[in-house]
């Protein structure tokens, strides 16, 4: 009997169930949109029995289609959009409010106020994060604050908080585990990276009960069986757990000090596996866990790019330069250059290493001459200016220099991208044969715990290299490009 691991993908927009067997390779996929809340300018919020009831759903979809049945099923692996916060009865597993996600901005107030009263280094040395709206701490404030009657019952120990991870694992196992894993905990703003546990001086700051948080554990071991009705008459090991991100950097099996990934989505995430090390950053990058495993956890440095696919989505949508976000690759290299042309796609303001909420997009060096072709290579370009941007910046704080860059996301198809981001690197890009390096890393922590692969070395040998891009410009010319991007970013920041 073939034996797999179920990987279960929760992202921003859609839910994914994916089943890898023993090579790492994807046996099938079964995925799920879900509805997005946009309740006032800003808000963004889920419906977490909405994302429960997609993720049954593709479980069952997926089995039923590859036809497995739950047998075959050796361990499940979580992989989740991070940050994300849920605050849920105990008793009767009802969420209390909607589930705030990390894009939403509704605790901005929360988020000045604690700044104003000097409380910025005290969460950067301990949590390795800034204090935003992007994570979940504040969040939680937010929903005991405004749900009445909230802060009591969570004081007396009746609600529970999770980031999507622990509300799914709470879920699949009928309440017996409310646990989540290091990486997930460290995008919270409430747990202390350094001493690896809740932090009482963060939680009081923040008005948080402990006893509504989860327990902090590794995220390759067995949380708990599922109850077997989930799984038609069979229990299932709940055996790993990540973030999507941190689960994309074990996927890519960037197991070594130096070694990074970049996920070129709607937006860019980059990550670079640090150690045993939590390095601070003083270029605007964050300190996270990328995991914890074999009895230690190691750190990653990260980097965040609001504006990449989603430009190009723009061009198509909003500008209508094309059908299909394919075709801006055509188009790019029916030129030989941009001719000066700089597209700085700031629509939400600009990420790593800038933290500039307020600043907007801009357009320099248009000619008489410039066109349609133009204006789409230099959007493309903008992706890796900025990922090179985020470069820099971990350059700077680790002191390592990277020896090549792996790359995975919607847009990595796109081979004049890539070529052109290995050339304003310098360094060599790498693109896996398999794209869905998020799943992957869960099936791999998860297939840890139960033995169904047997070590890292083993995972190592299965990434397999789909194409490599080489730098092919001179140290010149790829000066001369990025000194024009740097000019660009400047001029927008200034313009508000
Ligand atoms: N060939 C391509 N060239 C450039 N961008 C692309 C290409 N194919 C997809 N994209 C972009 O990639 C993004 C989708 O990637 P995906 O990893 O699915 O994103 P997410 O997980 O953030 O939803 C879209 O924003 C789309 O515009
Ligand atoms: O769901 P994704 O892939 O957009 O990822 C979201 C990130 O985890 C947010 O930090």
């Amino acid at each position: 009997m073939e034996t797999y691991i179920l990987s279960l993908d929760q992202g921003t927009t859609s839910s994914r169930a994916i089943l890898f067997n023993q090579n790492g390779e994807i046996v099938h996929i079964a995925q799920k949109e879900f509805t997005q809340y946009f309740p006032q300018p800003g808000w963004v919020e889920h419906d977490a029995n909405e994302i429960w009831g997609s993720i049954l759903a593709v479980i069952a979809s997926c089995l039923s289609e590859a036809e497995v049945s739950p047998e075959q099923i050796t361990g499940i692996g979580i992989t989740n959009q991070r940050e994300t916060t849920v605050v849920w009865d105990k008793e009767t597993g009802k969420p209390i409010y909607n589930a705030i996600v990390w894009q939403s901005r509704q605790t901005a107030d929360i988020c000045e106020d604690l700044k104003e009263k000097g409380y910025d280094s005290l969460f950067r040395e301990k949590t390795g994060l800034l204090i935003d709206a992007y994570f979940s701490g504040t969040k939680v404030k937010w929903i005991l604050d405004h749900v009445e009657g909230a802060r009591e019952k969570a004081e007396q120990g009746k609600l529970l908080f999770g980031t999507i991870d622990t509300w799914l694992i709470w879920k699949l196992s009928g309440g017996k585990a409310h646990v989540t894993d290091y990486s997930n905990a460290s995008r919270t703003l409430m747990f202390n990276i350094h001493e690896l546990k809740w932090d009482d001086e963060l939680l009081e700051i923040l008005g948080v009960p402990k006893a509504m948080l989860p327990e902090v554990r590794p995220s390759s071991e067995i949380y708990a069986n599922t109850v077997d009705y989930h799984f038609f008459g069979q229990e299932v090991p709940i055996a790993g757990a990540a973030g999507d991100q941190q689960a994309a950097l074990f996927g890519q099996a960037c197991f070594e000090e130096g070694m990074a990934k970049n996920t070129y989505g709607t937006g860019c995430f980059m990550l670079m596996n640090t150690g045993q090390k939590a390095i601070k950053s003083n270029h605007g990058l964050l300190t996270t866990i990328a995991w914890g495993i074999d009895g230690k956890v190691e750190y990653a440095l990260e980097g965040s790019i609001f504006v990449a696919g989603s430009a190009i989505q723009w061009l198509r949508d909003g500008l209508r330069m094309f059908k299909d976000a394919k075709d801006s690759e055509a188009y790019a290299v029916k030129v030989k250059s941009t001719e000066g042309v700089y597209v700085v796609p700031a629509f939400v303001g600009l990420g790593t290493p800038y933290w500039d909420s307020e600043v907007r997009g801009a357009v320099f060096g248009l000619t008489r001459g410039t066109t349609k072709e133009h204006f789409i290579r230099a959007t493309l370009e903008s992706l890796a200016y900025q990922t090179k941007d985020v470069l820099g910046a971990m350059e700077k704080d680790s002191s390592i220099l990277l020896k090549t860059l792996r790359v995975d996301g919607g847009a990595v198809k796109n081979n004049f991208l890539m070529e052109f981001q290995s050339n304003i690197l310098g360094v060599p890009v790498e693109r896996p044969v398999i794209n869905e390096t998020t799943a992957l890393g869960a099936a791999y922590l998860a297939g840890l715990a139960v033995g169904y692969w047997k070590n890292r070395a083993e995972i190592k040998k299965q990434w397999n290299l789909d194409r490599r891009f080489v730098p092919m410009m001179t140290e010149e010319k790829r000066e001369e490009l990025y000194n024009g991007w740097k000019k660009a970013v400047h001029a927008t920041m200034a313009f508000k």
